[in-house]
């Protein structure tokens, strides 16, 4: 047992090392592959690196369908240089956070270059979300499965065979590739038409088995690359460790691809670890009084359960607690999966409770705040999840319920799989955590040196005080109550040792230390981080019907009998340090002007006119809290806000709007404006009339003094990257 105990030590600190160094490592090897990329490009720039930011002749006509169809006042970080590089007929692996803005890297040369553009994406409702959003803009989109109608699929065989028809974006699933001899018969046809301009693969980490979502089926897209060597390929995805993109590159035959890692960091999102409850009807009221309080003007959330069960369970109480919730995961058939989707997708559902499959690439700004209720198995996946709020760039919320009660839970579910457990207990390091930057821990788990915080997670806002608890003693007793459960041949779950040791702790009289000060919930902590740092361990065992997980001594025990090995544990003790602000930056709420709230009926009004297009297909919150401030006076200011597309299908409604809200409120305020004049209370812009009212609360207002064709730059530097 020593034996096993000092070597484990010795592989424990040698993984430590290697975990130190194995970003360093991946990040020279990645600047070698840079390197190496960048010096054998297929143009005359032999042994150049390529600089993606430079001019193009492209530019100002991707600048146009930039701003004028998709209605984008500048880029974000990367999707230019992603974009001249597709653009420049490269290959090109694209790792960007969640919410980032991948689309528009493929959407916009799909748009730019002549031709059609494949796009390969893993399911249906996120290619329909994605088809339906380009048709609002006027681009022509279609997607092409089992259950497209004859009539569709005329259509789109018409324009791969001939090039007949205007499709530019054609979606499929992989099945498509791997399964319809006569779709890649077609698409053969049309690429040697010279008719195909580009290959996109979304949600790309789906291709790796070392990925969360892995999906058979897109093993086999590595096809496309071998039968269209000519045609650009873009893979992207939200997250992938190291190990994922080289499995991506080789997989999809991409070894020459320019690769784009963009950060992890979310500067928006505010991290939160929430003390869960024993009992579940104690945790739901939580969750609804979390909701009703932070969020009680409807705005759009997900809460992400275990089970399909639970996920049923906790969408009827929080229904019962008077919250517009309804339940998705996959046991549903799928036409009530779309519904369900659909219905919160236009902001008639406020809370969506589903398992972790939903998610993944739906593309709804404005989800404000998306609550775990329980532990997720790994940070890639919570990350992942967690990534679904705030792609708008607005402040929004991420809080994770924990109990330690809920790790045998999971770890009973993932122990058989490649590095399930050593994922799971990553994960509850994070969740255990009291002191560590939420932030700073995603960064270092995907490699990344650290950012600043700026106050977005709980352990940096707080400023709780926290007691380290010397709890070896504590520990010693621990052990040698699983020594003897062992003599006697049982076994124990962790719930059933926390029993124990509080039965042994009143024997004791509690005179021992500190040890009687511990509350039930502390002792649970403390075993669940002894068993993470190997001192106990976690056993499994099947039933006919379930796993069960026992705890039992782990390699490092005989450490802490021998007093060479010190157990502390992070204890909150309630009081806040200074004033450190203790509210929630993400949870600040921003009140909405009159305006904005009228606009955002008429997006809705407009939505279902248009049959059912999404509302911020209509109009963004950034183009509301736009208009709020600057309140154009005519369609020519209106346009230079929203773009040229959204100008002629809804200036009219959107003009209609600002002048009824405006008169409304001069009319307040005493104050006389007529739209198609200026204003007669000389020199005063209107959006300072409307500040100086103090009728803009806007947390994200816009200095009036910015010049309109520069707004959306301010709002990228000043909300999206902050
Ligand atoms: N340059 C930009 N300026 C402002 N908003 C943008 C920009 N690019 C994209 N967006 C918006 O960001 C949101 C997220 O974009 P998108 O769906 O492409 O993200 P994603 O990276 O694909 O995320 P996911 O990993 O969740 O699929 C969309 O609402 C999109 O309109
Ligand atoms: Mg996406």
């Amino acid at each position: 047992m020593e034996l096993e105990g000092e070597l484990h030590n010795h592989n424990h600190n040698h993984n430590l090392l290697q975990d130190q160094t194995q970003p360093l490592l991946e990040r020279s090897l990645l600047d070698e592959l840079k390197e190496s990329q960048t010096s054998t490009p297929q143009n005359d720039n032999e042994n150049a690196a390529e600089d993606w930011s430079r001019c193009f002749h492209w530019d100002s006509r991707a600048d146009d369908i930039r701003f004028n169809t998709f209605g984008l006042s500048s880029y974000r970080a990367n999707q230019r240089e992603i974009i001249n590089a597709v653009m420049s007929g490269r290959d090109v692996l694209v790792i960007m956070a969640a919410g980032g803005g991948k689309s528009l890297c493929y959407q916009l040369p799909a748009v730019l270059r002549d031709g059609i553009t494949l796009v390969v994406s893993p399911l249906l409702s996120l290619i329909q979300d994605q088809v339906m959003g380009l048709k609002a803009l006027g681009i022509p989109a279609h997607v092409l499965t089992s259950t497209t109608c004859k009539e569709d699929e005329k259509v789109i065989y018409k324009a791969l065979d001939r090039g007949i028809g205007a499709l530019k974006i054609l979606y499929v699933t992989p099945e498509k590739i791997s399964k319809s001899k006569r779709f890649m018969s077609k698409l053969e046809k049309c690429y040697h038409g010279g008719r195909l301009s580009l290959v996109a693969i979304d949600e790309a980490h789906c291709c790796s088995q070392w990925a969360h979502d892995f999906r058979p089926d897109f093993k086999d897209l590595g096809i496309l690359k071998i039968q269209f060597p000519n045609i650009p390929v873009a893979v992207l995805t939200a997250t992938a460790t190291y190990k994922v993109q080289m499995d991506l590159i080789e997989i999809l035959h991409i070894p020459k691809c320019v690769k784009f890692v963009s950060t992890v960091n979310r500067p928006n999102l505010f991290y939160k670890i929430h003390d869960k409850s024993s009992i579940g009807k104690c945790v739901v009221d939580e969750i609804a009084d979390f909701i009703k309080g932070s969020y009680p003007n409807n705005e759009s959330g997900i809460v992400y359960c275990l089970s399909k069960k639970e996920c049923e369970k906790v969408a009827k109480d929080l229904h019962d607690r008077g919250i517009s919730a309804d339940f998705y995961h996959e046991g549903m058939d799928v036409v009530s999966r779309e519904k369900v989707h659909l219905r919160w997708k236009k902001s008639k559902l406020q809370v969506i409770v589903g398992t972790v499959t939903f998610g993944m690439g739906i593309d709804k700004p404005d989800v404000r705040f998306v609550i775990h209720h329980s532990l997720s198995e790994s940070l890639e996946t919570y990350y992942q999840g967690s990534g679904r709020a705030g792609s708008d760039g607005l402040p929004s919320e991420c809080v994770l319920y924990y109990r330690p009660g809920d790790v045998p839970r999971q770890s009973s579910m993932v122990f058989y799989e490649n590095c399930g457990l050593q994922n799971l207990y990553d994960m509850v390091r994070y969740c255990q955590s009291k002191r560590i930057c939420r932030r700073s821990a995603f960064l270092h788990h995907f490699g990344e040196t650290a950012q600043d915080c700026n106050g977005m997670c709980d352990n940096c806002a707080y400023g709780f005080e926290i007691k380290e608890v010397d709890c070896s003693y504590v520990t010693t007793v621990i052990i040698s109550l699983l020594q003897q459960i062992q003599e006697i041949d049982q076994k124990t779950t962790m719930l059933q040792l926390v029993d124990r040791f509080m039965s042994k702790i009143k024997e004791l009289g509690g005179s021992e230390e500190s040890a009687s000060d511990l509350k039930r919930e502390e002792i649970e902590q403390l075993v669940i981080q002894l068993i993470v740092d190997c001192i106990l361990k976690e056993e499994f065992q099947h039933t006919a019907y379930s796993t069960n997980a026992y705890v039992t001594l782990g390699p490092l025990w005989k450490q802490v009998l021998d007093g060479k090995r010190r157990v502390n544990l992070e204890i909150h003790t309630n009081h806040q340090v200074g004033s450190n602000n203790s509210t929630d930056k993400g949870a600040k709420r921003k009140r909405t002007s009159r305006l904005e709230k009228k606009l955002d009926d008429l997006r809705s009004e407009i939505s279902s006119q248009h049959g059912g297009i999404f509302p911020h297909s209509v109009l963004s919150l950034q183009h509301m809290s736009l208009l709020n401030t600057h309140k154009p006076t005519s369609l020519d200011k209106l346009e230079k806000l929203i773009g040229k597309v959204r100008t002629e299908k809804y200036g009219a409604q959107i003009m209609h709007a600002i002048e009824e809200c405006f008169n409304f409120e001069s009319s307040d305020s005493d104050q006389e404006f007529d739209l198609n004049k200026t204003p007669k209370k000389k020199g005063t812009h209107p959006s300072q009339m409307h500040q100086d009212s103090g009728v803009s609360t806007s947390e994200f207002k816009v200095p009036a003094t910015i010049p309109d064709d520069r707004i959306f730059d301010w709002i990228d530097s000043n909300i999206v990257a902050k």
